[in-house]
């Protein structure tokens, strides 16, 4: 079974990832990813300004997943400019994940991105926050499409946008619309956590997270079904884009769903976070040990061919 795949031109010896956030916030976390057999790997979120990001505890693992609201902790564009520009490409292709915290925060990092003119893929992060009081950026119809404008106006080539979950078919239709006039957005990573959920200990009958009152994102098996929904119904509506998934992976089977379901390439977050860049090496097993039940020999062979009733 061949695990290979190509994407926006780059070669990729399989379809795994981390989700961005996750074991990619310095050189050495970076670095295990580069080592791990990952197929790709993408750096944190980055501000203009590097972050400490939110008093801890601030993630925390679950029976069934995990909740966090890190607060975009990172050091800064320019390091992870940086370390993209100083990347060995042949070994792996590498994302860079923006997340500025206002419209001319990222178009000044992705100014000085496009200067850069490194190989790496831009990945825009469509939850980060928006003015206080409004809903983040991808809630925000508008904001997300002047913000898709000015960064198409600013950027020089195909990049994607990381995408929160959508619960509502309307809201499917209204996001992809947006999206589909832009064709300089090449590919949608669906999903993001799904926001301000709460965990509770019921022990000391506390929250769990110490920000927001414990309010925070979560991932992991409680999402997998949302994920599966937001990567099938944008590979639906936007055919000329690429799909990335995101969410509740933790076996070789969530991996094949995310490709079944459309997706081409599939990140891992709170898995990995729990079990750490060896992960990588044990879902290409899975999925290749899956492929080979099936009778698969390669992502083509059942990718985006998920079938209804
Ligand atoms: C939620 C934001 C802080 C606005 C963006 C960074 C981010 C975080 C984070 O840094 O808290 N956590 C997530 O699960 N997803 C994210 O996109």
């Amino acid at each position: 079974t061949d695990l290979s795949t190509r994407f926006l031109d780059c070669a990729f010896a399989n379809p795994l990832m981390n989700a961005s956030g996750v074991w990619c916030y310095d050189q050495t976390e970076l670095d295990a990813l580069n080592l791990s057999a990952a197929g790709a790997y993408v750096t944190k979120s980055c501000t203009l300004e590097p972050r400490a990001g939110n008093p801890e505890p601030r993630y925390k693992a679950t029976p069934l997943g995990s909740i966090n609201s890190m607060g975009l902790p990172n050091l800064g564009y320019r390091f992870y400019l940086d370390y993209v520009a100083k990347h060995d490409y042949a070994r792996k292709p590498l994302f860079m994940s923006v997340a500025g915290l206002s419209l001319e925060d990222n178009l000044a990092m992705v100014r000085e991105i496009k200067a850069a003119n490194v190989p790496a893929i831009m990945e825009l992060n469509l939850s980060c926050p928006n003015v206080p009081g409004k809903p983040q950026i991808a809630y925000d119809f508008d904001a997300m499409d002047a913000m898709l404008a000015a960064v198409c106006r600013e950027y020089d080539k195909p990049f994607g946008v990381k995408m929160p979950p959508y619960f509502d078919i309307a809201h499917f239709d209204a996001a992809a619309e947006i999206l589909n006039r832009y064709p300089q957005v090449a590919f949608v990573t669906c999903i993001n956590s799904i926001g301000n959920a709460l965990a509770i200990d019921t022990e000391t009958e506390t929250v769990l997270i110490k920000p927001k009152d414990g309010f925070g994102g979560i991932g992991g098996d409680y999402v997998l079904p949302t994920a599966l929904a937001n990567v099938n119904a944008f590979f639906r509506r936007c055919p000329d884009k690429k799909v990335i998934g995101c969410g509740g992976v933790k076996t070789g089977e969530q991996v094949f769903q995310h490709l079944l379901a459309g997706a081409s390439l599939v990140q891992v977050g709170t898995a990995l976070q729990e079990e750490g860049p060896a992960i990588f090496a044990r879902l290409a097993d899975e999925l290749a040990a899956l492929m080979a039940k099936k009778g698969y020999k390669t992502l083509g062979d059942f990718q985006g061919k998920l079938k209804t009733l």
